[in-house]
Protein backbone atom coordinates (compact mmCIF):
# COMPACT_ATOMS: atom_id res chain seq x y z
CA UNK A 1 0.00 0.00 0.00
CA UNK A 2 0.86 3.56 -0.43
CA UNK A 3 2.50 4.97 2.77
CA UNK A 4 4.16 8.67 3.54
CA UNK A 5 6.38 8.70 6.28
CA UNK A 6 7.27 12.39 7.38
CA UNK A 7 11.18 12.59 8.78
CA UNK A 8 13.46 15.32 10.48
CA UNK A 9 15.80 16.08 7.72
CA UNK A 10 18.61 14.44 10.32
CA UNK A 11 17.08 11.17 9.69
CA UNK A 12 17.26 10.45 13.50
CA UNK A 13 13.82 9.19 15.52
CA UNK A 14 10.39 7.44 14.61
CA UNK A 15 9.02 9.29 12.04
CA UNK A 16 5.08 10.58 11.46
CA UNK A 17 3.46 7.76 9.32
CA UNK A 18 0.52 8.54 7.45
CA UNK A 19 -1.86 5.75 5.43
CA UNK A 20 -4.35 5.58 3.14
CA UNK A 21 -4.68 7.61 0.11
CA UNK A 22 -6.75 10.79 1.38
CA UNK A 23 -4.95 11.55 4.31
CA UNK A 24 -0.97 11.41 2.29
CA UNK A 25 -2.81 13.37 -0.62
CA UNK A 26 -4.19 16.03 1.94
CA UNK A 27 -0.73 16.06 3.91
CA UNK A 28 1.25 16.25 0.99
CA UNK A 29 -0.39 19.48 -0.57
CA UNK A 30 0.32 21.05 2.28
CA UNK A 31 4.48 21.07 0.95
CA UNK A 32 2.98 22.24 -2.62
CA UNK A 33 3.20 18.09 -3.61
CA UNK A 34 0.65 16.43 -5.68
CA UNK A 35 -0.78 12.79 -4.88
CA UNK A 36 -3.61 11.48 -6.33
CA UNK A 37 -4.53 7.54 -7.05
CA UNK A 38 -5.81 6.63 -10.15
CA UNK A 39 -7.28 3.44 -11.70
CA UNK A 40 -4.14 1.60 -13.03
CA UNK A 41 -6.45 -0.83 -15.36
CA UNK A 42 -4.19 -2.31 -18.34
CA UNK A 43 -1.66 -4.74 -17.71
CA UNK A 44 1.33 -5.25 -18.97
CA UNK A 45 4.14 -7.83 -20.35
CA UNK A 46 7.68 -7.67 -18.93
CA UNK A 47 8.39 -6.82 -22.41
CA UNK A 48 6.20 -3.28 -22.89
CA UNK A 49 7.81 -0.89 -25.10
CA UNK A 50 7.37 2.89 -23.35
CA UNK A 51 4.94 3.46 -27.11
CA UNK A 52 2.56 0.62 -25.74
CA UNK A 53 2.50 2.01 -22.41
CA UNK A 54 1.69 5.96 -23.84
CA UNK A 55 -0.84 4.66 -25.84
CA UNK A 56 -2.95 2.85 -23.33
CA UNK A 57 -2.41 6.62 -20.97
CA UNK A 58 -2.97 8.62 -24.18
CA UNK A 59 -5.80 10.14 -22.89
CA UNK A 60 -5.01 11.11 -18.95
CA UNK A 61 -2.13 11.75 -20.43
CA UNK A 62 -3.22 13.96 -22.74
CA UNK A 63 -5.74 15.24 -20.43
CA UNK A 64 -2.33 16.39 -17.53
CA UNK A 65 -0.75 18.00 -20.28
CA UNK A 66 -3.30 20.29 -21.16
CA UNK A 67 -3.77 21.12 -17.52
CA UNK A 68 -0.15 21.96 -16.82
CA UNK A 69 1.26 22.55 -20.04
CA UNK A 70 3.62 19.38 -20.09
CA UNK A 71 5.92 19.05 -23.56
CA UNK A 72 6.99 15.84 -23.54
CA UNK A 73 6.31 12.44 -21.20
CA UNK A 74 8.25 9.50 -21.66
CA UNK A 75 7.93 6.10 -19.61
CA UNK A 76 10.67 4.00 -17.12
CA UNK A 77 10.05 0.36 -17.21
CA UNK A 78 12.64 -1.79 -14.75
CA UNK A 79 12.40 -4.95 -13.80
CA UNK A 80 14.44 -7.60 -11.48
CA UNK A 81 16.46 -9.00 -15.02
CA UNK A 82 16.83 -5.79 -16.42
CA UNK A 83 20.59 -5.75 -17.11
CA UNK A 84 21.42 -1.80 -15.93
CA UNK A 85 19.16 -2.19 -13.12
CA UNK A 86 22.36 -1.06 -10.58
CA UNK A 87 23.31 1.83 -12.45
CA UNK A 88 19.50 2.76 -12.89
CA UNK A 89 19.23 2.52 -9.34
CA UNK A 90 22.37 4.56 -8.69
CA UNK A 91 21.45 7.26 -10.69
CA UNK A 92 18.43 8.62 -8.38
CA UNK A 93 19.77 7.64 -5.32
CA UNK A 94 21.65 11.08 -4.76
CA UNK A 95 19.35 14.23 -3.60
CA UNK A 96 18.73 16.40 -7.05
CA UNK A 97 16.34 18.92 -8.22
CA UNK A 98 14.84 19.28 -11.61
CA UNK A 99 14.09 23.12 -12.68
CA UNK A 100 10.77 22.01 -14.20
CA UNK A 101 7.93 20.63 -12.34
CA UNK A 102 7.05 17.22 -13.10
CA UNK A 103 4.80 14.76 -12.61
CA UNK A 104 5.06 10.80 -12.32
CA UNK A 105 2.29 8.09 -12.63
CA UNK A 106 3.45 4.92 -11.59
CA UNK A 107 1.72 2.34 -14.03
CA UNK A 108 2.97 -0.73 -12.35
CA UNK A 109 5.18 -1.91 -9.54
CA UNK A 110 6.96 0.50 -7.04
CA UNK A 111 9.26 2.68 -5.74
CA UNK A 112 10.06 5.67 -2.99
CA UNK A 113 10.53 8.97 -3.54
CA UNK A 114 12.01 10.93 -0.50
CA UNK A 115 11.10 14.59 -0.89
CA UNK A 116 13.08 17.43 1.45
CA UNK A 117 10.89 20.36 2.32
CA UNK A 118 12.48 22.55 4.78
CA UNK A 119 13.78 20.75 7.52
CA UNK A 120 11.55 17.89 6.92
CA UNK A 121 12.35 14.78 4.54
CA UNK A 122 8.85 13.17 3.08
CA UNK A 123 9.35 9.53 1.96
CA UNK A 124 6.80 8.32 -0.28
CA UNK A 125 6.05 5.00 -1.10
CA UNK A 126 4.55 4.59 -4.40
CA UNK A 127 2.79 1.78 -5.97
CA UNK A 128 0.95 1.25 -9.39
CA UNK A 129 -2.17 3.68 -9.65
CA UNK A 130 -0.27 6.51 -8.17
CA UNK A 131 0.59 9.81 -9.49
CA UNK A 132 3.15 12.05 -7.78
CA UNK A 133 4.11 15.73 -8.74
CA UNK A 134 7.97 16.62 -8.04
CA UNK A 135 7.12 20.31 -7.90
CA UNK A 136 10.12 22.47 -9.11
CA UNK A 137 13.39 22.63 -7.53
CA UNK A 138 12.30 20.38 -4.96
CA UNK A 139 15.22 18.51 -3.37
CA UNK A 140 14.36 14.67 -3.98
CA UNK A 141 15.85 11.66 -4.54
CA UNK A 142 14.79 8.08 -5.32
CA UNK A 143 14.83 4.24 -4.71
CA UNK A 144 13.65 1.27 -6.82
CA UNK A 145 15.34 -0.90 -5.18
CA UNK A 146 17.84 -3.81 -5.53
CA UNK A 147 15.06 -5.79 -7.31
CA UNK A 148 13.67 -3.29 -9.09
CA UNK A 149 9.83 -3.83 -10.43
CA UNK A 150 8.19 -0.62 -12.12
CA UNK A 151 6.41 1.36 -14.58
CA UNK A 152 6.33 4.40 -14.63
CA UNK A 153 5.17 7.33 -16.90
CA UNK A 154 6.70 10.84 -16.56
CA UNK A 155 6.11 14.14 -17.66
CA UNK A 156 8.02 17.23 -18.11
CA UNK A 157 7.28 20.76 -19.22
CA UNK A 158 10.50 21.05 -21.20
CA UNK A 159 11.31 18.99 -24.36
CA UNK A 160 14.35 17.05 -22.82
CA UNK A 161 13.05 15.42 -20.64
CA UNK A 162 15.19 14.50 -17.50
CA UNK A 163 17.60 16.51 -16.46
CA UNK A 164 19.29 16.48 -13.18
CA UNK A 165 20.91 19.37 -10.78
CA UNK A 166 22.67 16.73 -7.90
CA UNK A 167 23.45 18.90 -4.68
CA UNK A 168 25.93 16.67 -3.57
CA UNK A 169 24.74 15.75 -0.49
CA UNK A 170 24.74 12.59 0.94
CA UNK A 171 21.69 12.72 2.94
CA UNK A 172 19.91 9.99 1.15
CA UNK A 173 22.21 7.83 3.02
CA UNK A 174 21.22 8.88 6.47
CA UNK A 175 17.67 7.45 5.41
CA UNK A 176 16.38 3.67 4.67
CA UNK A 177 16.09 2.36 1.17
CA UNK A 178 13.78 0.96 0.29
CA UNK A 179 14.06 -2.85 0.93
CA UNK A 180 14.82 -1.60 4.76
CA UNK A 181 11.64 1.17 4.89
CA UNK A 182 9.32 -1.79 3.85
CA UNK A 183 10.40 -4.00 6.72
CA UNK A 184 10.31 -0.47 8.98
CA UNK A 185 7.14 0.61 7.91
CA UNK A 186 4.83 -0.84 5.27
C1 LIG B 1 9.98 6.86 -10.74
S1 LIG B 1 10.53 7.82 -12.03
C2 LIG B 1 12.28 7.67 -12.01
C3 LIG B 1 12.92 8.56 -11.09
C4 LIG B 1 12.93 10.00 -11.54
O1 LIG B 1 12.51 10.35 -12.59
C5 LIG B 1 13.47 10.93 -10.66
O2 LIG B 1 13.54 12.20 -11.01
C6 LIG B 1 13.93 10.61 -9.48
O3 LIG B 1 14.37 11.53 -8.71
FE1 LIG C 1 14.36 13.37 -9.74
NI1 LIG D 1 16.89 -1.66 9.41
Amino acid sequence: MSLLTVHPESGAGTPEIVRGGDAIAARLAGIGVLFERWQANRTFGPDAGADTILTAYAEPVERLKRKYGFESADVISVGPDHPQKSELRSRFLSEHTHSDFEVRFFVEGRGLFYLHHADRVYGVLCEGGDLLSVPANTRHWFDMGAEPCLKCIRLFTTAEGWVADFTGSDIGDRFPRLEDYLKHYA
